[in-house]
């Protein structure tokens, strides 16, 4: 009897990624630079900011002068100066004292506070008083309150969005190390498989996983590339296969990773040069047909075409190698507790992966289990992350607690 011989634990599988290549670094300006995976520690040159600032609009003070200042005792303090904008001021505070300085602008040495200038009065050309007591710190950035000069701000493998860029900026890095974007080529199998732009005849589907496919690769900071459909027919895939191999770090098959007659991915696998195929079949539902290949070192895998299997197998099992490739240090998603509002059956000896929708339920969620069907991509669409369910447990009760694992 056909049947898969010899199926992988989840965790088996994930131990592999050590077996594949991370991607060479590229300095790349800092305005290409999102989404991409830092290639080493980034440090900073100055301190940031480089000077104690204001945050406020009104006077720079000694806390100190202004202790007990109320709208009917206010203190009297001496201008000393104006601080102008982007410039060292010339003077220093001596007590008793206040200069006007504008949001940003530095404080003069032997201020360290800044009082607002509502809070204020101007009585003539060289007094103000001051109607509110500020403690010293009080609406000042210190020098070095962002991040000091020399230590590290960002460590190897981030990934760089937005707040990265703007501290990457501050740090006078006009161009930054990352690595290469993991190219990922894509191909789809099936006879029945037509593309997005020709209208399927009785029999015949749309290629949905390429897109779907395409999406999470780029979601997870690879590039995508489409290679098209290959038939069911034998020698059929192999020439898409060598194309995959020879443009991409890492390549997706989906359909025909099963054991039916027109199953041709892991024939297509083997026969290809310095190829080794270290899983056929995984303890995983949906999923279980997948195969995963070493060929001329990089990773091929054969996934199943059932869309949603498709999916759920790229995001816990393939999308962990492609943040590896990337050297990115992403470890997992981001999860919610929230309680089942159903029993979910699972058979033992194997990892399921529940597709679930939050329900939003006064402070928090309940998690409504979507039908199972594989085959369905609208189940993908209600998702907003999946449960899972350990090998050795045999299903969850309505009500009991779990994590669910947002999905992007
Ligand atoms: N006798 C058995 N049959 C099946 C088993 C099994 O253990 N014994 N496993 C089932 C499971 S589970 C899955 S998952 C599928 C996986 O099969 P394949 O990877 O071989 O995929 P195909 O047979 O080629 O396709 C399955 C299904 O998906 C549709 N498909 C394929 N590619 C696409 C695409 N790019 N876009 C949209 N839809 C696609 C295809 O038409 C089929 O309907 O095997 C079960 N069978
Ligand atoms: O294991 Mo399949 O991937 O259920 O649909």
């Amino acid at each position: 009897m056909t049947g898969f011989f010899n199926v992988s634990d989840l965790h088996a599988v994930t131990a592999l990624v050590g077996r594949f290549p991370v991607t060479e670094a590229e300095e790349v300006p800092l305005g290409d630079a999102l989404g991409r995976t830092l290639a080493g520690e980034v440090a900073s040159d100055v301190d940031i900011p480089g000077f104690d600032r204001a945050t406020m609009d009104g006077y720079a003070v000694k806390g100190a002068d202004t202790f007990g200042a109320s709208d009917g005792s206010p203190a009297w303090l001496r201008l000393a100066g104006t601080v102008a904008m982007g410039d060292e001021p010339a003077f220093a505070l001596k007590q008793g004292e206040a200069a006007a300085i504008s949001t940003g602008g530095m404080l003069p040495d032997g201020a360290d506070a800044v009082v607002m200038v509502e809070h204020t009065d101007q009585v003539d050309g060289a007094t103000i008083e001051v109607y509110r007591s500020v403690a010293p710190g009080h609406h000042v950035i210190t020098r070095g309150e962002d991040f000091e000069q020399g230590r590290p701000i960002l460590a190897a493998g981030t990934r760089i969005g937005a707040a990265e860029a703007g501290l990457l900026a501050a740090a006078g890095r006009a161009t930054v190390a990352v690595r290469k974007k993991p190219r990922v080529g894509i191909v789809s199998t099936g006879d029945e498989v037509v593309s997005v732009d020709t209208t399927p005849t009785r029999g015949e589907i749309r290629d949905i996983n390429t897109h779907t496919l395409s999406a999470m690769v780029t979601e997870a900071g690879g590039e995508p590339r489409a290679l098209g459909i290959a038939g069911d027919g034998e020698g059929d895939l192999e020439p898409l296969l060598n194309e995959a191999l020879a443009s991409c770090d890492m390549v997706l098959i989906s359909g025909g990773s099963s054991v039916g007659m027109r199953d041709r991915t892991l024939a297509a696998m083997e026969g290809a040069d310095e190829s080794e195929v270290l899983v056929h079949g995984i303890a995983i539902s949906p999923g279980k047909p997948t195969i995963l290949a070493r060929i001329a070192g990089k990773p091929v895998w054969g996934l199943p075409g059932h869309v949603a299997s498709a999916m759920v197998v790229f995001e816990v099992v393939v999308r962990p190698f492609l943040l590896a490739a990337s050297g990115s240090a992403e470890k997992a998603r981001p999860f919610v507790s929230a309680r089942l509002t159903r029993n979910i059956a699972s058979a033992q000896g194997r990892t399921d992966f529940v597709r679930t929708r939050l329900v939003p339920d006064g402070e928090g969620y309940r998690a409504e289990p979507l039908p199972g069907k594989s085959g369905l991509i609208h189940t993908m669409v209600h998702a907003d992350g999946l449960v899972r369910i350990e090998r050795d447990t045999e299903g969850l009760y309505r009500d009991s607690r779990v994590t669910v694992h947002l999905l992007p």
